[in-house]
């Protein structure tokens, strides 16, 4: 795989160092639903080319902060900025298009469309921001091949393994050369061996320099992909500590 085929992101990770320029900037971030307070002042800042994982026990918020940095959800108060740009100004015309060409998203169970072969859910993401089809196929063809499942592109996601489905999961996130990519909880569904493929995937990427913030429970899958890890309880980030990624 190279910088080239993954990202715009990578520049950030330069000799500078890492944290120079904030992909990520939350500041006083608070969401309530209802009585529900599932985000109670969170800041956090994350640079070009860093690899974070959140944790904590469930309900904390690590998923709605996930969605806030996502602009799929609005905050109640505080402010969002990626790649320097404020969400919160955003009508939900330019909300969307941030979430097209901004960032990539994986989920745990792959969100992927049924009736649409591999290679049409990857090029599909590039479509939506306007590239031809047959452009957009070039490049879903072409991420597919650096994620070794190019031999699946006309595939439909029921018969494809999980580990499969999350490589094009994987490959559609990075089709608009995200400046960040998400990740919920990848390897949730998946069994050992096909989440240590995953695992191995993320730390490829983040390594050609592609910034991402993960949420999971999984320790093994934190120390092994991020190098910074936070900690939330309670709508509050607890904790923060730098990782020596592990084997
Ligand atoms: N759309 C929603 N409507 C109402 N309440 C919500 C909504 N989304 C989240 N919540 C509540 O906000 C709190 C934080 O939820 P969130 O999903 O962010 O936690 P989490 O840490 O990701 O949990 P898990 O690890 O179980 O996925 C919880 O109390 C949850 O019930």
């Amino acid at each position: 795989m190279t910088t080239e085929d993954i990202s715009g992101a990578a520049p950030g990770a330069d000799s500078a160092g890492v944290r120079d320029r904030a992909v990520v900037r939350v500041g006083g971030l608070r969401k309530e639903y209802g009585d529900t307070v599932a985000l109670d002042g969170v800041s956090l800042e994350i640079g070009a080319g860093e690899a974070v994982a959140v944790m904590g026990p469930s309900g904390c918020g690590k998923s709605t902060l996930l969605n806030m940095i996502a602009g799929l959800d609005r905050p109640s108060a505080g402010s969002v900025h990626v790649h320097g740009e404020d969400l919160g100004g955003m009508s939900e015309t330019a909300l969307a298009l941030f979430r097209r060409r901004r960032v990539g998203m994986i989920f745990q169970f792959f969100n992927l469309i049924d009736d649409l072969p591999a290679i049409d859910n990857v090029a599909l993401a590039a479509q939506l921001t306007g590239t031809p089809a047959r452009q957009a196929r070039r490049r879903a063809l072409e991420l597919l091949n650096e994620l070794g499942i190019a031999d699946r592109q006309n595939v439909y996601p029921a018969a494809l393994s999980g580990g499969e489905r999350q490589r094009v999961a994987v490959a559609r996130a990075l089709m608009n050369r995200p400046a960040l990519l998400l990740a919920d909880e990848p390897t949730g569904a998946l069994d050992s061996h096909a989440g240590e493929q995953v695992m191995d995937l993320l730390i490829d990427l983040n390594e050609l320099g592609q910034t991402l913030l993960l949420v999971t429970h999984d320790q093994r899958l934190a120390t092994r992909c991020a190098g910074r890890l936070v900690t939330m309880a309670d709508g509050r980030i607890t904790g923060e500590r730098t990782l020596e990624r592990s084997a």
